[in-house]
């Protein structure tokens, strides 16, 4: 059988939902945690947080993500952005959130820490789905 004038031809694979975290210190820097060797994207800076599994909603995921990476209780405020893009070969959807957080961040998997003042952001090499995440934050501080 044919298919029907304007059909779809392939179904896009559904991107992989993704969550994360802009977390602040007293002094206004910016989280960012380090990708480990032997994962996707390896080396790169990301907005800590991680897949959104089956059945949970986005809040929880970073909440359990946060606790599992960095030993911290979270608590997951504002939306800052949610992009969607081809990240290195994978479709990613990105959702980005603010959170308030008690503990002492520590990198729990072995990954590096680093705390950086916003202007700064553009400097580390994050995946291409965190770029206009990062003008956001460059642009919302201008406001
Ligand atoms: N956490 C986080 N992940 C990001 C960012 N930007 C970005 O492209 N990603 C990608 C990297 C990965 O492909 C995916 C997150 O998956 P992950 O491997 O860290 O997730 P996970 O902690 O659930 O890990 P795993 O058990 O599957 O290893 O999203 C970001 O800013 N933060």
């Amino acid at each position: 059988m044919s298919a029907s004038p304007g059909a779809p031809g392939t179904v896009p694979p559904s991107p992989v939902q993704v969550v994360a975290a802009v977390i602040r210190d007293a002094r206004g820097r910016i989280l960012l945690t380090r990708r480990t060797q032997g994962r996707d994207l390896a080396g790169l800076w990301e907005f800590p947080g991680g897949k959104i599994e089956p059945g949970e909603s986005p809040e929880s995921a970073l909440v359990r993500e946060l606790q599992e990476e960095l030993g911290i209780r979270a608590e997951v405020g504002a939306q800052v952005a949610c992009v969607e893009c081809d990240n290195g070969g994978k479709r990613v959807r990105l959702d980005v959130r603010e959170v308030r957080f008690e503990g002492k961040p520590r990198g729990a998997e072995g990954q590096a820490l680093a705390w950086v003042p916003l202007h700064k952001l553009p400097e580390y090499p994050m995946p291409p789905v965190d770029r206009p995440v990062v003008q956001q934050l460059l642009a919302q501080a201008e406001e």
